[in-house]
């Protein structure tokens, strides 16, 4: 990648990576999955991240972006009454993308530490809702499938303001009807448990881009590699 001045340079980047891994955020973080099943925190990706990551978001064509699908592999189909989100998944194609995928890993072993969960692998996107895109209410995952476990999102709005709607929705149960507003605010982090916490994104007046990520445990046996990677 190009470091003109504006883009850090990828040792920078992981700098702050390395750096997150020991703060006290993320113990914070792990604390509150460990007690609530689920965390929400303002600020807390390290703020070079965040802003590379903006950039990087904003600077993709929109060509990039696909619709999201629902469901995995052979069950993925395309439901725009579900969800009218577009996607791009993130790779270690740049810098910013390896220090935003240096954090995750960061966050993973932390929670693995505290929380014993055996978090395994992770994959993420970029998710770009256009004004009056939602995701109505679902579960990342489903009890007994032993696929993702925990769920990671993070926000990359600047100067967000609360009248513009687009809060996520988590709902504490199944039952539960009111849930937790949170504000997609740059640089905001939310993890919960994947089973656990039916959620929903609600439509905004402006576009919103955030980051979703999931990490799985590892499933594998002699007949089956799951995750695939
Ligand atoms: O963007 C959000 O607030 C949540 C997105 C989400 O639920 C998902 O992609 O599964
Ligand atoms: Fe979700």
């Amino acid at each position: 990648m190009k470091n003109d001045g504006v883009q850090p340079a990828l040792s920078e980047l992981l700098d702050a990576a390395a750096y997150e891994a020991a703060d006290h955020v993320l113990s914070g973080m792990a604390e509150e999955i460990y007690r609530d099943g689920f965390s929400v925190r303002e600020n807390a990706l390290p703020s070079t991240i965040a802003e590379a990551m903006a950039q990087a978001v904003l600077a993709k064509p929109l060509a990039d972006f696909n619709r999201a699908g629902i469901g995995r592999a052979e069950t993925h189909t395309h439901n725009e009454a579900v969800r009218s989100d577009r996607i791009h998944w993130i790779t270690s194609e740049s810098a910013e993308h390896l220090a935003w995928l240096a954090w995750a890993q960061a966050f993973k072993n932390h929670i693995n530490r505290r929380l014993y969960l055996g978090l395994f692998s992770f994959e993420s996107h970029f998710a770009h809702y256009a004004p009056g895109d939602f995701y109505k209410r679902h579960n990342d995952a489903f009890k007994g499938q032993a696929n993702r476990m925990l769920s990671l999102v993070v926000y990359l709005n600047r100067d967000w303001d609360v009248n513009n709607g687009g809060e996520l929705v988590l709902y504490k149960t199944e039952q539960d009807q009111e849930g937790i507003r949170v504000a997609p605010r740059f640089a905001t982090v939310v993890a919960f448990l994947s089973e656990e916490f039916p959620h929903e994104v609600l439509p905004a007046t402006c576009d919103r881009y955030s980051i979703a990520g999931w990490f799985r445990i590892n499933s594998s046996n002699s007949k089956k590699i799951d995750p695939p990677s």
